[in-house]
């Protein structure tokens, strides 16, 4: 039986473990911190049961338009809120241990390096977190490194848990921040800057780009931000954090050309670091590329033959979602499955802002870097009844298509719970479907989803 030994429990590591448990290999999964790695326990789940309560929120505070007066004073207790989200995130990783078991999956607390391409050694953890539990050497006939990363500080901006904090730290909050200040608009960001403005914090975002969400649609990217702006929020251009200081219950963020920015908190959203040091990957030979991420095939194969690499510690288009197909294209190639490589013009993602930010397929740049002869429509949402009757005032439905054929090869939606309107869009990106298509499918009257048959229609070829 093929024992496969895969490092790190996140999505990349546990669907990995599922997939090779159901082709019946034996699996070990060595876990540092928790199953369901950053993703469940710090990142992406917490963020989102964060931002479920900030967008309710923000919609109790448009109730008036609905003709619904609420008292003035509506506001979140946020060690309740943050109590739930730790609460919830446990749940999913037990939930996540539960299924793992299930599968005869064994999992190993512990901390992984390699001490060759066969040899896995793993230092457990015990109870008492300063003493390192006993060592042992696990031998596999192949390996997954699934280690995730971890996020980006500054020597001159060292976070300190209470004020001064990663994305991971948040959570510590009793109260609503009086002035937070997030620095760095990637998609990490943005979001947090978004919930913690519909919790009715202060929120300055500091950008050292034009605009925010440089890497994302412009058309999306220009709406948040205008959004954002209309909101409350004090967004900083071309302005790049050169430090973060403590002075006494403020922090005091300085810019690279001296201007300082004086709040309550500051949430520093950087980026990441991949989790690829002390793993004894350059002793087996395994390739990183120059920021320390494991250089990966489409079919997740490293360098070293028997040494897969799959998620974040890849940096392939850092999403869940893609950390967990990497897992699974890992298994099915080293275990002889049939394999599909890796298929990066068909990934869906979501930025949780309010409104929500989905996309999927071919960007406006990739079109324009490749070349591709390509009709565009942008319709915005305020012209569908649905959106009118819920009093969505912000939010388009934009579609790519093939000139000629008319296959639609991307999309993006603005607007509420865009993750689940661009689900259509994803179906057609995936099926190659025309824009007659999926024009030609029937949508509920009045709907949202309305907007992505009429944009479609609009793209009939002639
Ligand atoms: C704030 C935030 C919000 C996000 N929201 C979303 C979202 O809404 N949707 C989405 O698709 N993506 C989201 N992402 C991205 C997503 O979280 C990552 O792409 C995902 O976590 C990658 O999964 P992974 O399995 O590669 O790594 P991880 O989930 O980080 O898991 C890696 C695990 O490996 C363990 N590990 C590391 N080194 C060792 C070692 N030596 N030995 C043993 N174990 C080890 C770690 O403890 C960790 O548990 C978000 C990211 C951030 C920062
Ligand atoms: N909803 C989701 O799916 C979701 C949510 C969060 C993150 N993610 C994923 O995680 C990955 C990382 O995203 P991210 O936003 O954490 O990182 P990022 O690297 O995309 O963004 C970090 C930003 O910080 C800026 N920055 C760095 N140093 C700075 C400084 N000194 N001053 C001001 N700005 C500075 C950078 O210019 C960059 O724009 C992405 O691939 C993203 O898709 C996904």
């Amino acid at each position: 039986m093929t024992h496969v030994v895969i490092i790190g429990g996140g999505p990349g590591g546990y669907e990995a473990a599922l997939v090779a448990a159901r082709l019946g290999a034996q699996v070990t999964v060595v876990e540092r911190d928790g199953l369901g790695g950053s993703t469940v326990l710090t990142d992406c789940v917490p963020s989102k049961t964060l931002i479920a309560t900030s967008d309710l929120l923000t919609e109790v505070e448009s109730s008036a338009e609905l003709g619904v007066e609420v008292p003035r004073d509506v506001r979140a207790d946020l060690a309740a809120v943050n109590d739930r989200v730790l609460r919830l995130a446990l749940a999913q990783s037990a939930d996540i241990a539960g299924r793992l078991d299930r599968e005869g999956i064994e999992v190993v607390r512990g901390t992984a390096r390699l001490r060759s391409a066969r040899e896995v050694e793993v230092v457990e953890t015990t109870s008492d977190e300063d003493a390192s539990g006993p060592s042992r050497v696990v031998e596999a006939d192949a390996v997954i490194l699934a280690t995730g990363a971890h996020p980006r500080v500054s020597p001159d901006a060292l976070p300190d848990g209470e004020r001064i904090l990663t994305w991971e730290q948040v959570y510590a909050l009793r109260e609503i921040p009086e002035h937070m200040i997030v620095v760095g608009s990637g998609v990490t960001g943005a979001e947090f800057a978004s919930a913690y403005n519909g919790l009715d914090a202060h929120v300055t975002l500091v950008s050292s780009r034009d605009r925010v969400l440089p890497g994302e649609d412009e058309d999306a990217a220009e709406l948040i931000e205008d959004v954002f702006r209309e909101r409350g929020m004090t967004v900083m251009g071309q302005s790049r954090m050169a430090s973060v200081r403590r002075e006494g219950d403020q922090v005091v963020v300085t810019l690279t050309d001296g201007r300082e920015v004086v709040g309550s908190h500051c949430l520093l959203a950087l980026g990441s670091i991949p989790n690829t040091a002390d793993l004894g990957l350059e002793d087996v030979g395994v390739a990183l590329d120059d920021a320390g991420f494991v250089r990966v095939d489409r079919v997740s194969r490293t360098s070293v033959p028997g040494v897969y690499a799959a998620g974040d510690c890849t940096g392939v288009l850092m999403l869940a979602s893609v950390a967990a197909q990497q897992g699974r294209i890992a298994v099915a190639h080293l275990l002889g499955d049939a394999v599909h490589p890796l298929d990066l013009q068909k990934v869906s993602s979501n930025i949780f802002t309010s409104p929500e930010i989905a996309t999927v397929g071919l960007s406006q740049r990739a079109i324009d870097e490749a070349g591709l002869h390509v009709d565009v429509v942008m319709l915005p949402l305020a012209t569908n009844a649905r959106a009118k009757m819920q009093g969505v005032r912000h939010g388009f439905v934009k579609l790519f298509s093939r000139r000629g054929m008319g296959v639609v090869v991307g999309g993006v939606v603005v607007g509420p719970r865009a993750s689940e309107l661009i689900h259509a869009v994803s179906l057609a990106v995936s099926a190659s479907l025309t824009v007659d298509q999926v024009a030609d499918a029937f949508t509920v009257y009045p709907s949202m989803s309305g907007s992505v048959a009429e944009a479609a229609r609009s793209l009939h070829p002639r």
